[in-house]
């Protein structure tokens, strides 16, 4: 899969601040001791497994529940003691939109707008875009108009911020390839974009940064632009892979061995690994990007990311592994 550019991450003041952001319900730590910023203009995904805790961290954002501890701000303003004025900020897609099942898909992207004060043109631009019928009454609408016409309202809002609660959920792959095009001119007009998804591939494809959540916790961030540098070796060799030279091997340089396929991850220039690599008794070898899976897994996986390799004797062993939905 091949990827366009990604713009540098703004380097200005960021726009939403959290820190040691907690919500406890009971014995569970839904959200634990959260601390990230997002600058303004960045497209930034959270990634988890369901249950990790990425709606608890949205929904504080947006001031529609009370932290546990900590506080977050989105352009300044205290997401919890100025929650009306955050909102004023920021439009939000939740995962469940609650849409009024009598009214017809125009009615309600008209209501939305003036709630704003906005016109409905652009929401009207982003129906026709996503190939919505704006006549037909909300409650005759499948799962995937609706989340059509909820995008609409939303995406078309005048705003600094987006907030995405799994935007492309019930969609089919043209539409999602289109919202993800959207939250790209939302990123090239300036907007800041909050959004969560288990999709790994829109998620390397749209953000800039990504966060990776686990039993509330923020386990690792990633900069989607570095990870495009980072290449995994794997070489099936006739008997052990001996010691990496030690000029080749450096911090960032991850090897592995099971049976006889070994795996390298590198981020530097893969010219001289592989120069030694063609001294061995090499039976076969793959390059591939290391990808946001490799590093998901890291975390959401018990076994090593080489460990679900295919060996080049299975049949579709040369296919790079693709990315998929986590669920
Ligand atoms: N009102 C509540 N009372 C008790 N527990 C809650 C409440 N809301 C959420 N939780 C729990 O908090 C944890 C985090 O939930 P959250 O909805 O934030 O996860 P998520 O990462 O968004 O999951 P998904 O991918 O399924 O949407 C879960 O264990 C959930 O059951």
């Amino acid at each position: 899969m091949t990827h366009a550019p990604l713009p540098e991450i703004p380097a200005v003041k960021p726009f939403v601040e959290t820190h040691e952001l907690t919500k406890i319900y009971g014995p569970l730590r839904a959200l634990d001791g959260c601390t990230l910023s997002v600058g303004k203009g960045e497209v930034f995904g959270l990634l988890g497994p369901n249950g990790a805790g990425k709606t608890t961290l949205l929904r504080l954002l947006l001031g529609f529940l009370q932290p546990s501890a900590g506080h977050a701000t989105i352009a300044g303003l205290d997401c919890r003691r100025q929650s009306v004025a955050v909102r004023r900020q920021v439009a939000y897609l939740p995962a469940e939109a609650a849409l009024f099942p009598q009214m017809r898909g125009r009615e309600v992207l008209r209501f939305f707008a003036e709630i704003r004060g906005n016109t409905i043109d652009a929401s009207l631009t982003i129906a026709e875009r996503l190939e919505l019928d704006l006549k037909r009454s909300v409650g005759f609408m499948s799962t995937g108009m609706k989340q059509k016409l909820a995008l609409a309202a939303t995406l078309g809002a005048d705003v600094p911020m987006y907030i995405l609660d799994e935007p492309t959920a019930n969609l089919d792959p043209s539409v999602r390839s289109s919202v993800l095009a959207l939250v790209a001119e939302a990123r090239d007009r300036g907007a800041t974009v909050m959004f969560s998804s288990h999709v790994l591939a829109e998620v390397e494809e749209v953000c800039q940064r990504v966060v990776i959540l686990r039993s509330g916790q923020l386990v690792h961030t990633q900069v989607l632009q570095e990870l495009r540098s980072q290449h995994r070796i794997l070489a099936w060799l006739n008997g052990p892979l001996p010691p990496v030279p030690h000029e080749l091997s450096r911090d960032d340089c991850r090897v592995s061995q099971q049976g006889d396929l070994a795996t390298i991850e590198s981020d530097g220039d893969l010219q001289p690994l592989l120069g030694w690599l063609a001294s061995l008794p090499l039976r076969d070898i793959r390059i591939e990007p290391v990808g946001l899976r490799t590093i998901y897994e890291r975390f959401h996986r018990s076994e090593p990311a080489t460990a679900i390799t295919p060996s080049p004797e299975a049949s579709d062993a040369h296919k790079p592994l693709e990315y998929e939905a986590l669920r």
